[in-house]
Formats: structure tokens, sequence, C-alpha cells
């Protein structure tokens, strides 16, 4: 039977999210139960109300402002229990949307403040999506977080324990925060750790600076994914050398162009980067942050570009050919999506 493209259909396509902060993927329920067990005073106490405080809306007007959403969230997040709970509450809404397999991101250094070590916090997110997968069938993966502000040291302290989690939860590292205050040619003694660590590199470039963080990212920090890269679109060398090395794109309308990564959906690259062969991927970002959802992405990008269902599907399994997974437990996943898709009547 042949669904129409409608919320249904998007809801029910097999999807997978590989940029979704933890901290920016927390529920209003959630915080208002966290808030009442640890004892800190909340503004309000009703999920609306909470709501303004924790998402941006229309009016944001540029990264900074985006950010400045995470300091409410992450004062809830500094307890094992919170944060292997948060990680459960996601693979339970990736779960709602059909959301296969998810790649989970967090900055460890931001949910220290109670005492607990870089290891015990990539730990007990790593167990949180380890219980979401048993109870939800939802795979995931961990991204640690290197924080753009934050010291040398402390960056490479993340880098160093991320390491001892692959294989057992932890699938690369990033670098995330004000792109435009921090360029990342001053993290090379950083992901130089990671590169003599052999663990996989992520970096957000291309957001809210130049296409020439995308080239630093790529040919000094070692990325074998971007973060965003809609300016890449500033230079077509660059793109090209993207391109040529197959390096997936994990693109996040919504969030975009709240941040002000493009003036406006008439600019959004993203039918211009499939058409130029890049390898683009469609993800959330922050869900709470953003008021979205992995559907909602595909419903907007639907609306906006027209994309027709092979397209759609193309995004998706894009998504799948960039996951950072084993070869064969892609395969496995490829085949589980490919026949669900086939189940509703594409292709
Ligand atoms: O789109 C983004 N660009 C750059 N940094 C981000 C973005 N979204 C979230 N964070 C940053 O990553 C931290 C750890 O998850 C968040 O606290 C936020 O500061
Ligand atoms: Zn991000």
């Amino acid at each position: 039977m042949a669904y129409n493209r409608t919320h249904d259909w998007l809801t029910r396509l097999p999807k997978v999210d590989l940029h979704l902060h933890l901290d920016g993927s927390v529920k209003p329920e959630t915080i208002l139960e966290l808030a009442l067990d640890q004892g800190i005073d909340l503004p309000v106490y009703n999920k609306e109300g909470l709501i303004p405080h924790m998402r941006v809306g229309e009016e944001c007007g540029s990264l900074i402002e985006y950010l400045s959403k995470f300091d409410f969230t992450t004062r809830f997040m500094q307890s094992g229990e919170a944060l292997e709970r948060i990680a459960y509450e996601v693979a339970q809404q990736s779960a709602e949307h059909n959301c296969k397999y998810v790649e989970v991101r967090f900055a460890p250094q931001l949910h220290r403040n109670n005492g607990l070590t870089v290891e015990e916090t990539i730990h007990y997110v790593v167990e949180g999506m380890k219980r979401g997968q048993r109870d939800f069938g939802v795979r995931a993966g961990v991204i640690a977080i290197c924080m753009r502000n934050h010291s040398c040291e402390s960056n490479l302290e993340v880098i160093r324990a991320a390491a001892a989690f692959v294989g057992k939860g932890v699938v690369a590292v990033d670098l995330a925060g004000d792109e435009a205050s921090y360029p990342p040619e001053w993290f090379r003694e950083v992901f130089a750790e990671s590169g003599r660590l052999g663990i996989p590199v992520t970096i957000h470039a291309g957001e809210a600076a130049g296409a020439m963080n995308v080239y630093e990212a790529v040919t000094n920090l070692g990325a074998v994914r971007i973060g965003h890269g809609v300016r890449l679109k500033e230079n077509s060398d660059i793109l090209e050398m993207v391109k040529d090395r197959r390096i997936p794109l994990e693109m996040c309308p919504i969030s975009n162009i709240q941040t002000k990564a493009v003036a406006s959906w008439d600019a959004y690259p993203i039918r211009e980067y499939l058409e130029r062969g890049l390898l683009v991927t469609i993800n959330t970002d922050n869900p709470s942050v953003s008021g979205t959802d992995i559907t909602n992405e595909y419903r907007v990008l639907s609306d906006r570009f027209g994309f027709t269902e092979p397209e759609l599907v193309r995004l998706v399994m894009n998504g799948v050919e960039a996951a950072f997974m084993e070869e064969s437990d892609k395969l496995l996943l490829r085949l589980e999506m490919e026949a669900e898709i086939k189940d509703m009547g594409i292709q």
C-alpha cells in the first residue's frame, strides 16, 4: 500500500539522526521532575512556562543567542542518574519517530559541577542509551564534545576518556560552541591527540563562520564528517574537496535557520548541495532548543523544497552511509530500513 507524503508517512519513514545534542534534547516535563528531585528552584512550575527558558523562537538572531539556552538545562544534568535518564529518553523520543539509529553528543566537561569525572559522565550516557536500545530497539552511538571555550587541557581530557570508550558506546569526538570567536586552528593540538588515539572526528564548521573553517577541520583536525557546513557554498574549491573526499555534512535545517547560518530558507543550500553531489544528511541538532523533531525536519524540507519520496529516502540513506558504525552493523541497519521502506510502497 502506498502512503501519501503526509505527516503520518514521514513519521513512519525509518530514519537516523547523526547530530543531536543531549543537553538540547531534554523534555520540559523531565526538567520539572529533576528540579524537584534535585531541590533546584525553577522560575515556573509548569511545562508551558518552562518552554521559553529552553527554546529559541523565530526571533533568535545568532548562534551565540541560541547557545545561551543551554545554561538553563545543563544545571539539571549534573548527576549520573539525570544523564542516564535523559539519554534513555532520547532513545524513547527517537522510537516515536521511527528513528532507528541515533548519535547522541554531549560535552562531558559541562556535567561536572557536582563532582562527576569525565569518564563517569560518559559511562552514564552510554548506559542510558543501552537501556533505551533494550526497551525501544533504537541503536545508538555517543559522541564526546570538546568545547571551543574550554582549555586545551580539559579538551584533551575529553579526547582521552572518549578513546577509552571506543567499542563500548563512544563512536567519535566533536568540537562545538562559539565558532566565530574560536577558530578551528586553535584546536590542532587537541585533535592531534584524537588522531594518535585513532578516534573518528566530526567538527562543527561552516555554521557561524565561513568555508575556510571546513577546510581547516578536514585538513588539520582530521574531521571525517562536518557538523552543518552550511557556509561551504561560499568557496567552491573547498566544496569540491569535501565532495571528492565523500565527507558527509550533518545538516540541521531548523537550527541552521534559527542560528542565522543562512539568512532565509531561500538561501538554504540543501538542494544545491545534493545536485552538486555532496553527501548531505538531515538531523535535528537540538530538538528541545529548536522546537523540532526528526520528522519535522523532513516535513519542512519536503514542504519548502518539494523533495520527492525517493529524494527523502536518499537523504535518509545518506545518513546510514555516514553513520559512525561498523560496516557489518551498517549493512544490517540498511537492510532493515530498506525492507521497511519497501513495505511502505516506495522503490
Ligand atoms: O549548533 C550548534 N553549534 C555549536 N555549538 C552547539 C550547537 N548546538 C549545541 N551546541 C553546544 O554544544 C554543547 C554540548 O552539547 C551545548 O551545551 C552547546 O553549547
Ligand atoms: Zn550541533
